[in-house]
């Protein structure tokens, strides 16, 4: 090989021209499927199965045929119908029609690989299916996504090349144009080869650095390095802020109560004054619960279900596995369609609009949930993966309140102190235990200043030794007179702070009443022998008589 004739050919104005063209053509198709593509991933996923199968057609077609036969296809078909395209844009068209096919499949992947709790969690916190999309699924999905779109800009880069045959000047045309007036093919080639890979390389430069920027170990590794150059040093490192007053390092909680707290903690207490729970006179549920009713694929999961919850009323369900105590959580704030029967919180629909007195759905229900304030805190937690632990907590604030950043961020901050987890605030939820991430959802779900909470078995993901940090926060929010539904099995805690259990069992309510009913005397055989399995399993938990 001739080297002087390869630089020369690698400096050579004509193929750096034919690279523009091919640049600026996948720059241009790549940036225009991109649209199309998170569109027709949109549809795969539609719940409407129509809208579902339209675009499978189109992905098959443009997946099965080469790219070449699509290229020459539009190339002459298009002035047929009247649409004289140039070759240049031609291969825009070409190249755009055949990516999205592709781009779409890959986004589709990485949307579905989301977990639907962290949906589940977003829609409960009141965030509207577009701010669940692009605040929630979109940025966890673009660890997956991102990759892959990079392999595929690499992909169209190359796929330029056969726009020579619709006689596009491109790289690869205006290096057959030199090799055949001087018949150099290696030294020709070859520097149109370089050239190429220099592009290429480009792309895997940022697809390296995107991913870098997308990977939480590393992001939580650098602020683990930082917290304990902090601790060292006494303070804050991430904000340079010494740590808040009266916070402790440790996790340990702290009994602050602050007054400003008391906007956070005592709705229930406020309720109750204001319904008379403490007054003289008839008291006035806050939640009714009237004939519910609830199938899944014909299945009957709720049979004519019905009670009433009093303002700053603790209720604990329990019951078997699978007799319906999650599925009539999940009712009340309308994560759940019931079939039959309403239930009402604080007099409204929660996600239905009445419409002659009757519950009709809203297609939105995130709006109601905020608006009624009902808050949920789920078995496995669902902190945003993607978000700090401050983040996580002002999301709802910002986004569906409509609170300043600067206030959500300090209100964050006097709760996540009075909980003991001041210093986690720019940690991410992988870098803390099961105990701390589930305080940390319970305190996500506080911020939204819910009248109502419901926990769907809160410390059964923990090991044993977690369990105790978190019943000592639930303890505290029945303390303030928060209304709480709690579906759990931890009997200790529900005796000393449950205003009424409810024993279900096959979707009914078999039994139901004060604890020491419940518990002491169940006088149906069935209560009986369920609550001696879990008094059993539950040995060893704290009362409230024990410090935890
Ligand atoms: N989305 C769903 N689709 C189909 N079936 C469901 C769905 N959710 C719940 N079920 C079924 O409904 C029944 C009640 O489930 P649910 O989770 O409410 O019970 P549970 O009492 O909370 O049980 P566990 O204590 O095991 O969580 C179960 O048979 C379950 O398989």
């Amino acid at each position: 090989m001739d080297a002087s004739a390869f630089l020369h050919y690698l400096t050579l104005p004509l193929l750096w021209e034919g690279l523009k063209t091919a640049m600026i053509i996948a720059v241009l198709a790549f940036a225009a499927a991109l649209p199309f593509s998170l569109g027709m991933a949109m549809m795969r996923m539609s719940h409407y199965r129509i809208v579902r199968l339209l675009p499978i057609p189109f992905i098959w077609v443009m997946r099965g045929t080469p790219i070449l036969l699509q290229l020459l296809f539009w190339y002459n078909v298009l002035p047929l119908v009247g649409l004289g395209l140039s070759a240049f844009w031609t291969a825009v068209l070409g190249l755009m029609l055949n990516e999205i096919a592709f781009m779409s499949e890959i986004i589709r992947g990485g949307l579905q690989s989301i977990k639907k709790t962290q949906r589940d969690a977003a829609s409960a916190l009141g965030l509207s299916s577009w701010q669940i999309m692009h605040r929630v699924i979109m940025p966890q999905a673009m660890r997956s996504i991102a990759p892959a779109m990079a392999n595929e800009g690499m992909v169209i880069v190359k796929h330029t090349s056969l726009a020579s045959v619709i006689t596009v000047q491109e790289l690869t045309l205006s290096s057959e144009q030199v090799v055949s007036t001087n018949f150099q093919y290696v030294e020709v080639f070859l520097a149109a080869g370089v050239l190429y890979l220099g592009a290429t390389t480009l792309i895997a430069l940022a697809q390296n650095y995107l991913e870098r920027h997308l990977d939480l170990e590393r992001r939580g590794h650098a602020i683990a390095i930082a917290a304990q150059a902090g601790r060292e040093r006494g303070e804050n490192p991430l904000t340079g802020e010494t740590a808040p007053a009266g916070a402790e390092s440790g996790g340990k909680t702290i009994d602050t109560e602050a007054p400003a707290l008391q906007k956070f903690l005592n709705p229930g207490r406020a309720l109750a004054n204001k319904d008379g729970r403490r007054a003289d006179g008839p008291r006035r549920p806050y939640v009714v619960i009237n004939k519910v009713a609830k199938s899944f694929h014909g299945k009957r999961v709720l049979r004519d279900v019905s009670f009433n919850i009093f303002p700053g009323e603790v209720v604990f369900l329990i019951g078997p596995s699978g007799s319906g105590k999650t599925t009539l959580l999940r009712t009340i704030n309308r994560l759940e369609t019931v079939d039959d029967g309403e239930i009402t919180v604080g007099g409204q629909f929660v996600g239905y609009r009445a419409s002659a007195g009757r519950p009709v759905p809203l297609r939105d229900a995130a709006r109601s949930r905020a608006r009624v304030g009902v808050g949920m805190v789920f078995q496995h937690f669902n902190l945003f993966d993607h978000l700090t632990v401050l983040e996580n907590v002002i999301e709802a604030p910002v986004r569906v309140h409509g609170t300043k950043r600067d206030q959500a961020r300090a209100e964050a901050r006097e709760l996540l102190a009075w909980a003991g987890l001041a210093e986690y605030e720019n940690h991410y939820p992988h870098q803390l235990s099961g105990g701390q991430q589930q305080r940390i959802a319970i305190i996500r779900a506080v911020a939204t200043r819910p009248k109502l909470l419901l926990f769907d078995e809160p410390t059964s993901a923990l090991d044993p030794e977690l369990v105790n940090e978190v019943l000592d926060l639930m303890r505290k929010l029945a303390e303030s007179g928060m209304t709480m539904v709690v579906v759990s099995h931890e009997i200790v805690f529900a005796r000393d702070w449950a205003d009424k259990v409810v024993f279900m069992e096959d979707g009914e309510i078999v039994q139901h009443g004060a604890p020491e009913e419940v518990f002491n005397s169940p006088d149906n055989p069935r209560t009986k022998n369920f609550v001696h399995l879990i008094e059993q399993r539950s040995e060893g938990r704290p009362s409230k008589t024990q410090e935890v």
